[in-house]
């Protein structure tokens, strides 16, 4: 099948650092694919080169069969690619509903001039911008939050209000960064539902993660990075006994 995403020899450099070095990686349509490694492997900064908050130095990306490497961040948005990074701010002083609209701004086509003069074009935005908060904030269990201050919420709920803020976009491929990062139980088990049931939707899903076991539950497939290159990728099955994924995790007698 061909790929949805699909990045050939991606390379990022700070300096003498190597970031990310010649990595391939591809998302199938449907598929949750995940990315793994110790810190300092490279997956914020293959994150941030697929949403393009930074640019590569070298190689490529494709998404639905066309170059999307030197695409401004808001026109990948436009075509379908979401990211709900772990750290993005919950603004304060503003309720959940108007939390969620903020990542449907970026696809409606009037723009910020047409709503500061609010024109009729952006009155019509308006209108799809509240139902797909509606729709948003319901799929993902926020519902009953919509007009209370965003500022309220559990830290379980305001990750759910960062996939509510990117499915807002009407994305085809979700990037999620570290969603399960410093959840409890119950709050992780809940998130990990709500992935399961927009995968079953047949989103396609990629997806940074340190907790193991929510890796394990979810990802079709796993991407193992380590000092910036792939050292394995296959089903989570096969690259738990990968010696070589082991050894990074791990350490070696010669890494020191
Ligand atoms: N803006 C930057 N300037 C200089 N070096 C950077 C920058 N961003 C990342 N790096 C370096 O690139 C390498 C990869 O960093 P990156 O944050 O992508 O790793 P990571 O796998 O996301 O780590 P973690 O799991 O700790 O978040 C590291 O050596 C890091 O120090």
């Amino acid at each position: 099948m061909t790929a949805l995403l699909s990045a050939v020899g991606l390379t990022r450099r700070f300096g003498g650092v190597h970031a990310l070095r010649d990595v391939d990686l591809d998302v199938a349509p449907g598929e949750t694919h995940a990315v793994i490694g110790p810190n300092g492997a490279g997956k914020s900064t293959l994150f941030k080169l697929i949403g393009g908050q930074l640019p590569a130095t070298a190689g490529t990306i494709g998404y639905d069969g066309r170059r999307i490497d030197r695409l401004a961040p808001h026109r990948r948005a436009r075509r379908g690619i979401a990211i709900a990074f772990q750290d993005a701010p919950v603004f304060r002083g503003m309720t959940v509903a108007e939390n969620a609209m903020v990542g449907a701004h970026a696809i409606t086509r009037a723009g910020p001039v047409a709503a500061v003069l609010r024109l009729p074009r952006h009155r019509h935005d308006e209108t799809v911008i509240r139902t797909l908060a509606a729709r948003a904030l319901k799929k993902t269990g926020l519902d009953g939050w919509a007009d209370r201050p965003a500022d309220d919420l559990p830290l379980g709920q305001q990750r759910a209000l960062q996939v509510a803020r990117a499915l807002c976009g009407r994305p085809r491929l979700l990037l999620l960064d570290e969603p399960a990062s410093g959840l409890r139980g119950p709050e992780r088990t809940a998130l990990a539902g709500l992935i399961e049931e927009l995968r079953g939707e047949g989103l396609s899903i990629l997806l940074v993660e340190h907790d193991v076991g929510f890796v394990a539950r979810l990802a079709d497939r796993v991407t193992v990075l380590d000092l910036g290159r792939v050292i394995a990728s296959g089903p989570f099955a096969r690259i738990r006994t990968d010696p070589a994924v082991i050894k990074a995790y791990l350490g070696g007698p010669d890494d020191h």
